[in-house]
């Protein structure tokens, strides 16, 4: 790689339930007592909460589990701070740890059913030992008391949510501000469950780095150009356009705007003049070419298959997109095995790759490994997978990304990426991010071509 482009920046952990479990049981065995966890959690979620919130009447609901045992520290940790503060119970702690906590507080717990709503209504009913969704008549009671509230706050994960895949097992009340502690878990990054995660704080509870292999996506770092840079060591991209050039060219702007240095959009439609070194396929030497876009305005005809396959056998890094799911969806090896970054949306996952089982996590990482491809599966909560099973999942993003020509522009600036010499996964990682950062400076009514010119 070039050395005016710095490798990625380090990025937060997300972790699942079995690891989150597996790192206390550590720290346990350590000599931390889970009690002593559970305070610190308590005490961080109460000074996040008082960060965020003045002083005001606080209703705790706390769940049978270490997720209510946090509840009951978090009220004493706020009564100590003068809020006044109300606990009700689902039943009664079952753990040794909230057990302990309760005795904390010990001061007098109600029934749910007997609650008022209070201005924050804090939700400790479940956590990651959520087995199965909430029942009747919890769930409407929940739900009524968080209608009637201000604010509601969210302890790990709103009660309801799944851990791992970001499902919702029940109706989920959506929270203003969740606190999660040791690390993100899938479902603060994964929808439906990620909409009623509100805005996500992470506390430290001091169990130290927690292995994984799943990271939430963060910023691509800037690119510094030294003054002895030209134009191909900027990286050259070609983008191979068919019966969609305006597909092609929306990609190849994408490119040149992401900070490639030339950009060649193979054609034989005349484009008006521009920067863009327009030439049919048959004159390019593909050889020269950094990077490829292919399958963004490449068309499903007979034309378009003969032009991918020629293009597929030049070897050079790749961007497989759109139209190349439909081309091979009989053929899938065609475009296994290429180290490329593949970058489709559910339906053409669906299309190349069937019905996976599991999380969109496992689903992409799956495909990783089946395709030797690097998979890009889009979405609002996109998820970048390696072959070798390092996954990211991507929340800076914004739903105007939702419109035509939006898959194109990633395309683009995934190509800049490769063709800068940069690895397939941290190319597709940098340019989901700088895709997404495009959107959230856009305004309503954002089109991919305004989306080419917000690139930074
Ligand atoms: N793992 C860790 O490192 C730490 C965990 N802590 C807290 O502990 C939580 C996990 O605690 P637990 O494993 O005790 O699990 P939870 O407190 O999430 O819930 C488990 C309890 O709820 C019951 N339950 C599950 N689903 C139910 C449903 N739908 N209806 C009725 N009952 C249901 C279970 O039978 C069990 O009694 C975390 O979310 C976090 O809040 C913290 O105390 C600090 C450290
Ligand atoms: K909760």
């Amino acid at each position: 790689m070039p050395a005016e482009y710095p490798t990625l920046l380090p990025r937060e952990p997300v972790v699942t339930a079995a690891e989150m479990r597996a790192a206390e049981a550590a720290a346990v065995a350590a000599g931390t007592s889970g009690f002593e966890l559970m305070c610190r959690a308590g005490e961080a979620a109460a000074a996040g909460i008082a960060a965020f919130y003045g002083p005001a009447p606080v209703l705790v609901l706390a769940g049978p589990g270490n997720n209510g045992g946090d509840g009951y520290v978090v009220a004493n940790a706020l009564r100590q701070r003068r809020w006044p503060v109300e606990v009700a119970a689902l039943a009664p702690p079952a753990t040794e740890a909230a057990q302990q906590a309760a005795a904390l507080w010990n001061a007098p717990v109600m029934d749910i059913a007997d609650a008022e709503p209070r201005f924050v209504l804090v939700d400790a009913l479940f956590g990651t030992g959520l087995t199965r969704g909430l029942e009747e008549p919890l769930l409407s009671q929940f739900h009524a008391l968080a209608r009637a509230s201000s604010v509601v706050i969210a302890l790990d994960l709103p009660s309801g949510a799944a851990t791992g895949d970001g499902t919702a097992l029940s109706p989920l009340v959506r929270a203003d501000l969740t606190v999660t502690f040791g690390a993100m878990k899938p479902s603060h990054l994964l929808h439906p469950a990620a909409a009623s995660c509100g805005r996500v704080v992470v506390a430290d509870i001091g169990l130290g780095e927690i292995e994984t292999r799943l990271f939430r996506n963060g910023a691509a770092p800037t690119a510094v150009l030294g003054a002895d840079t030209h134009k191909y060591r900027r990286g050259h991209v070609l983008v191979v356009s068919g019966a969609m050039a305006g597909a092609a060219w929306l990609a190849a702007c994408a490119a040149q705007r992401a900070g490639a240095g030339y950009v060649t959009l193979a054609s034989e439609t005349a484009m008006p003049p521009s920067s863009l070194v327009v030439q049919p396929l048959g004159a390019i030497d593909l050889a020269r070419a950094d990077a490829v876009v292919l399958g963004s305005g490449l068309g499903r005809d007979a034309a378009a298959r003969t032009r991918a396959r020629r293009v597929l056998g030049a070897g050079r890094p790749m961007v497989l997109d759109a139209d190349i799911f439909s081309l091979f969806a009989d053929d899938p090896a065609s475009v296994f095995g290429l180290g490329a970054v593949m970058t489709p949306h559910e339906g053409e996952f669906a299309r190349l790759f069937g019905d996976l089982p599991g999380s969109k996590v496992d689903r992409a990482r799956a495909a990783a490994a089946r395709s030797g491809n690097v998979i890009v599966l889009k979405g609002p909560d996109t998820v970048i997978a390696a072959p070798d099973g390092r996954a990211v999942i991507n929340d800076h993003a914004s739903a105007r990304l939702a419109t035509a020509g939006s898959g194109d522009v990633l395309s683009g600036m995934i190509a800049a990426h490769l063709a800068r010499g940069e690895a397939p996964f941290d190319a597709a990682c940098a340019a989901v991010w700088r895709h997404g950062d495009a959107a959230l400076r856009g305004r309503d009514g954002l089109i991919a071509e305004d989306l080419v010119g917000l690139i930074r």
